[in-house]
């Protein structure tokens, strides 16, 4: 767990921790919008090899973020996460 991440979150709105999860919900205008998120946030996790546990219910989808290996949130959680802010519509 970064020591700072209290202050990396301000940093990371919409997004909150949840046992021992980065989470964030969003939803979408229709399910092929929240499809097509699911797809370019897979694609920065591919890039990262850094992956999302990912939840897409029609036009909601929920990630969580979490490194296995470490069993809980580290420094690629919180970037993970300003990538897939960054792949949100604006607004
Ligand atoms: C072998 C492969 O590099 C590892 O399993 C990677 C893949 N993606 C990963 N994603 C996440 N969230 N945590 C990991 O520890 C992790 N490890």
């Amino acid at each position: 767990m970064p020591a700072d991440l209290a202050a990396q979150l301000r940093d990371l709105p919409g997004w909150q921790l949840e046992d021992g999860r980065l989470v964030r919900t969003v939803r979408l205008e229709s399910f092929r919008a929240a499809l097509d998120l699911v797809v370019a946030v897979g694609d920065e996790a591919e890039a990262m090899n850094h992956h999302p546990d990912v939840d897409l219910r029609y036009d909601q989808v929920r990630f969580a973020l979490w490194t296995h290996v470490a069993g809980g949130v580290t420094q690629y959680d919180v970037e993970l996460a300003h990538r897939i802010s960054a792949l949100l519509p604006a607004g």
